[in-house]
């Protein structure tokens, strides 16, 4: 979020939810959808993307290389693009708004273009750590001059033709192997991402249907060698963006929890390397029904019947973090109302996320009346056991929409009101989540 005014809102206790719900586009294949077309030689359509503020700064930027992007009436999307090697040099720097996910992989995309890229974003953005892409995006040539602590703004100078590198990523993340086999587009030979511990594989799904030549070889104890064979030319596509289980998750928890409720989301991605949340829900006593399981556009999809559930705390394998890395804190107020003890562990990632999820909700999870434990890799809660939070607080969203709409939904159960004191960062990623609550609310 750029410099803007104050949203706050107030959440207070619910009606029961009832009605059917379409969630909209999934963020991360809507990045890639785009960045993908934008590469492709030729015109790309795209159905479903996601119209968010993140979304929104992946377009303006393919826009400032080259790339052709306009909206049709109907919500189609159509996309020309300037080919594998032919992004242009932008005029000014590109600003990435709240956008880890544009900026990483948009870095990987430019170190092997020889043009030369400043990155610019807000304070959240300017607070996360570039380094783990500035590292093996160096390695491959590029020249990267970042602010103090390897932050933005900073300066992406790519090298044509960049080296290929074999790379074992150091942590768990999507973004950092998405930008070393976004590099490797337009490096000659192979580019290889070694991933001890699977995650969102969006990436690997778009570009092998995009054309390009890449493999995945597992190793016995489930390690992923991904090899992608640059120059690679990418052939147009028509693209269906299914909906997005990190946004479809706040109505699930919300469901869940609200007494009477009685909801059905439609077309929510299902993705086994995203889908980690349903089934702790479920472990915990969660009534989630999968209803027609269908594939749209290469993942997998369901319709999802919730129900107000009694749940149980328990202890999350730290094993599932990846597949539901962006709903710990909807979990967490999930916990908050559950009966008996939730405890998560190995979560060090939530702390460099739009804002240190763990703290964060930690803090507004006590104001607001939960028991709750921080720990260095997680959170320890002790649930309600289904009684109304106390509520009646104020609450600091930090930038960080998953935080705000987190503390929405518990507004929901709590017996006060409880404030968000802005929840203009929705907009980043579910710009009509307070529609949609209302509609459920009718
Ligand atoms: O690749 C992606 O689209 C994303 C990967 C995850 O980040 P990390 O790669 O930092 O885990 C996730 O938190 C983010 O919302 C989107
Ligand atoms: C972490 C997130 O996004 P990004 O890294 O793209 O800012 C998120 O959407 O929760």
């Amino acid at each position: 979020m750029t410099d803007h005014s104050p949203s706050p809102r107030a959440f207070s206790a619910s009606v029961p939810l009832r009605g059917k719900i379409a969630i909209p586009g999934d963020k991360s294949i809507s990045h890639r959808a785009l960045m993908l077309s934008a590469l492709a030689v030729g015109t790309s359509r795209v159905t479903g993307l996601l119209e968010g503020h993140d979304v929104l700064a992946t377009a303006a930027a393919m826009r400032a290389m080259g790339a052709t992007i306009a909206r049709g009436d109907k919500g189609e999307w159509v996309i020309d693009g300037v080919g594998v090697g032919g992004l242009l040099q932008p005029r000014e720097a590109i600003e990435m708004g709240n956008s880890g996910t544009s900026t990483r992989l948009l870095m990987g995309l430019v170190a092997s273009h020889p043009i030369t890229v400043t990155f610019t974003g807000d304070a959240s953005l300017s607070g996360r750590p570039m380094g783990r892409v500035i590292d093996p995006l160096s390695q491959m040539g590029a020249d990267i001059s970042a602010s103090p602590g390897g932050r933005l703004p900073l300066m992406v100078r790519g090298l044509a033709p960049a080296i290929p590198l074999a790379y074992r990523l150091p942590m768990a993340s999507a973004q950092v192997k998405s930008a070393v086999l976004l590099a490797g587009l337009n490096t000659p030979g192979i580019t290889e991402v070694i991933e001890p511990v699977p995650t969102r594989d969006h990436s690997e799904r778009m570009l092998r249907g995009f054309g390009a030549d890449l493999t995945v070889e597992t190793d016995t104890d489930g390690t992923r060698h991904i090899r992608l064979r640059g120059e690679a030319e990418l052939v147009p596509q028509t693209i269906v963006v299914p909906g997005d289980p990190s946004s479809a998750a706040f109505f699930i928890v919300a469901a869940l929890l609200v007494p009477g409720s009685d909801v059905l989301i439609a077309n929510v991605g299902l993705n086994p390397t995203r889908a980690g949340l349903v089934d702790v829900l479920k472990a915990m006593g969660g009534d989630i029904e999968l209803i027609d399981a269908r594939d749209v556009g290469g993942e997998p999809v369901a319709d999802l019947r919730v129900r107000h559930s009694h749940l149980k705390g328990i202890a999350v394998d730290p094993a599932v973090a990846p597949s539901m890395i962006d709903e710990y804190p909807i979990l967490f107020v999930a916990a908050a109302l559950a009966e008996g003890r939730t405890v998560t562990t190995g979560l060090d990632e939530l702390r460099v996320k739009e804002s240190d999820r763990l703290a964060v909700m930690a803090t507004g999870l006590a104001a607001i009346g939960a028991r709750v434990e921080e720990s260095e890799d997680g959170l320890i809660i002790d649930g309600t056991g289904g009684d109304a939070l106390a509520g009646g607080a104020t609450v600091a969203g930090h930038l960080d929409h998953r935080i705000c709409m987190s503390f929405a939904i518990a507004g929901l159960v709590s017996k006060a009101a409880v404030t968000i004191d802005d929840m203009a960062p929705v907009a980043t990623s579910f710009p009509n989540f307070e529609t949609l609550l209302a509609d459920l609310q009718r």
